[in-house]
């Protein structure tokens, strides 16, 4: 898969609203979407299978984090939905993302993209240390989960924009960099911290930006979603 693109999270509570948005979009603009927590909880794997077909990549984003045997068994499940890339958190140690890799990999071999959530873009430095109690400066954590994901046979993480540039100069230029907290200049932050433009994000290693209500919340998505793309291509 060619890497240096816009994800759209499609952050919706039914298949109606999230088919309305993409409806937006002319016929042969097929932007990658990325299908999360709320729209999977509430309509399940068919809503997947129903937005490949209309040809989109995807990016599952289930951030799976458990014990190694239920993770593997998860993603072996997962691993039947044609979907692109998907996710889990790198805190849930090398030992779950080994277990993951392998029950992901289809027994033809091919699977989806595997990265690991590093540290939320919605936590800030005084989270990092008072409430998780990580010592060790953002960047540096983010780092060190990078490489345990690098390690563990991962193709990526999903890091804020602010830590790509040193995960791709650590890790290798191979190694994706999916990264969040992605705001223009004038959007509102929300609850994201470790925030960046598009276009600065361009210049900053990200391989794939993802970019929710800035885009699903704006007057007009097909504009702010090709704002997106021209700023990240810069
Ligand atoms: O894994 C993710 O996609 C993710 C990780 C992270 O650290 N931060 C983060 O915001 N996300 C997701 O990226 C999207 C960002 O949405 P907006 O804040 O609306 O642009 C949401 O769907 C989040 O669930």
């Amino acid at each position: 898969m060619s890497a240096k693109d816009v994800i759209i999270a499609l952050d919706f509570p039914t298949r109606e609203e999230t088919l309305s948005f993409l409806d937006q979009f002319p016929a042969g603009e097929k932007p990658f979407v990325k299908i999360g927590m709320e729209l999977f909880y509430a309509e399940g794997p068919q809503v997947v299978r129903d937005i490949k077909a209309r040809g989109h990549k995807i990016f599952l984003d289930l951030k799976l984090h458990d014990i190694p045997n239920t993770v593997k068994r998860a993603m072996a499940v997962l691993s039947r939905l044609d979907v692109d890339m998907v996710n889990l958190h790198a805190a849930g140690t090398s030992e779950m993302m080994r277990a993951a890799l392998e029950g992901l990999t289809r027994p033809d071999g091919t699977r989806p993209l595997l990265i690991a959530v590093t540290q939320l873009t919605s936590t800030d430095a005084a989270a990092l240390k008072n409430e998780l109690l990580i010592d060790t400066p953002m960047a540096e954590t983010v780092l060190s989960y990078a490489k345990n994901a690098a390690a563990s046979g991962l193709d990526g993480v999903v890091c804020s924009p602010l830590e790509a540039a040193l995960v791709k100069e650590r890790c290798g230029a191979d190694f994706l960099t999916v990264t969040p907290g992605i705001r223009f200049a004038d959007s509102a932050a929300g609850d994201q911290k470790r925030i960046m433009t598009p276009e600065k994000a361009g210049k900053s290693g990200c391989d794939y930006i993802v970019v929710g209500r800035p885009i699903t919340q704006a007057e007009d998505p097909v504009a702010a979603y090709r704002r997106a793309v021209k700023d990240f291509w810069g």
